[in-house]
């Protein structure tokens, strides 16, 4: 049977050092919320202190792109820079071809960001054809629940931080 998901991270990695940025859309906010406290408390638990986890927000997810790279460029610039970002949204399948252009668009635009902002990028969008589906993925409905993604997110940003970093 295939193990979905981010299978045993080959290490517990030290993220006492790191300062990582989180930033959500507001869009289908109760699984919003729960993906958010799922990367976080994967975050402390490697070590990441509260206050070295920033956490800001976006009307919705065709925002995260550009609200990330201002995020990033302005912790630079307040002298706080981040080791890596997070951005989270909750797309779901409507009854228009909307989601499909936000979810390839805003996918395609958070992988090229990397290499605007010479960071870790980790891609937090869930893309669900149900909301079943978005719930699952974030852990809330126990009956189908997957895992919490946001959980692993946190734990993939403290693992590119510290193996990629500067
Ligand atoms: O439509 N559905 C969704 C959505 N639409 C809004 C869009 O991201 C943007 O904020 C507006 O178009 C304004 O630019 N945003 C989401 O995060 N999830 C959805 O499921």
């Amino acid at each position: 049977m295939a193990v979905k998901g981010l299978g045993k991270i080959d290490q517990q990695y030290d993220g006492s050092n790191l300062r990582i940025g989180i930033i959500h859309a507001r869009w289908n906010s109760v699984i919003i919320d729960a993906l958010v406290k799922g990367a976080i408390k994967r975050m402390q638990s490697l070590g990441v202190k509260e206050e070295n986890i920033i956490v800001e927000t976006v009307p919705g997810s065709y925002e995260l792109p550009w609200g990330t790279k201002r995020f990033v460029d302005r912790q630079k610039k307040e002298g706080k820079p981040l080791d890596a970002v997070i951005p989270i949204g909750v797309l779901i399948k409507g009854s228009t071809m909307h989601f499909e252009y936000i979810s390839e668009s805003t996918t395609h635009a958070l992988m090229n960001l990397q290499e605007k902002v010479n960071l870790p990028v980790i891609f937090g969008l869930l893309t669900c054809l149900t909301e079943e589906q978005a719930f699952a993925r974030a852990g809330i409905d126990e009956a189908k629940s997957m895992h919490n993604h946001g959980e692993d997110w946190g734990a993939c940003a403290v693992e590119m931080s510290v193996k990629f970093g500067p």
